[in-house]
């Protein structure tokens, strides 16, 4: 069975990265396939956070070709890419600790349309954001804590918050770069339960290190090892893969 070029939202072909004579990523192939959760993961150094700036343009690649819904957006800075709808989740360093949870996600709808960083503007300029904002903290649990300060929340109750300020964005494709990071065995489930919710109308394409998660989210996982596509396939076609252990118990640790 073959997949049609409509079922595939983001695409790279030959996608390649030297920095100083040393390749990170080297010629990677990849699909993703509309509506998925894909997930990207492999060793340490495996080339996961470079091939994330790649795809979203926060660095250039050196070679190859990125297309999203058949466009070539390989020329495109950050912010072009984010409004065509690919959009990269916040750092939690990016949600603002002194404001509320509504706040910041108040600031992000703003971002949205384009008058970031305004903060000056009258409280009733800004009020108008508020129920649209309510709806993206409803959305991600955290309606309890609306008008809670940020800086207070616990780490996976922030990093709800952080997809609530991407929810915002209104993105077709989210990337997110290790949701789980951190996080305690509570946490995780917590997220997990949420990223699999937001994927409903969504694609999702995110690096990992806890495989459990990758197992249980993830349709398609693609393994990367030394800066190239080790496999591709489904959690248990690519956990059976002899190269893919070998990479993980053997030397592909540093
Ligand atoms: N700006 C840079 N300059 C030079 N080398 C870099 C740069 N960024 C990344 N690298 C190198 O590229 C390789 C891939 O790094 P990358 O961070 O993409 O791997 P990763 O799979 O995300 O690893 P991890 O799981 O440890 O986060 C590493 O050897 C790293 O040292």
């Amino acid at each position: 069975m073959t997949t049609s070029a409509q079922d595939t939202i983001l695409s790279a072909r030959g996608l390649t990265k030297r920095f100083a004579g040393f390749t990170a990523v080297n010629g990677v192939d990849l699909d993703v396939r509309r509506g998925s959760i894909h997930a990207l993961i492999g060793p340490n150094g495996a080339g996961k956070t470079t091939c994330f700036n790649l795809l979203t343009k926060f660095l250039q690649p050196s070679s190859g070709r990125i297309t999203f819904n058949g466009r070539d957006i390989t020329a495109l800075q950050p912010a072009a890419i984010a409004r065509l709808g690919v959009v990269r989740s916040f750092q939690i360093s990016a949600v603002f600790a002194q404001m509320t949870v509504l706040e910041n996600v108040r600031i992000a709808l703003q971002r949205r349309r384009g008058d970031s960083f305004d903060f000056w503007r009258p409280q009733k300029v800004l009020a108008q954001f508020d129920d649209e904002a309510m709806r993206r903290v409803e959305e991600v649990g955290l309606a309890d804590l609306a008008h809670a300060q940020a800086g207070d929340l616990s780490y996976g109750r922030k990093r709800a918050l952080e997809i609530a300020t991407t929810l915002a964005l209104e993105p077709e494709m989210m990337l997110l770069d290790e949701p789980m990071a951190g996080m305690a065995q509570e946490d995780v489930t917590r997220i997990s339960a949420l990223i699999r919710r937001i994927s409903a109308n969504r694609t999702i394409l995110m690096v990992e290190h806890n495989l459990s998660v990758v197992a249980d989210l993830s349709d398609r996982i693609t393994v990367l090892a030394r800066g190239e596509v080790l496999a591709e396939g489904s959690y248990a076609e690519v956990s059976q893969h002899p190269k893919v252990i070998e990479a993980y118990i053997g030397g592909g640790h540093e």
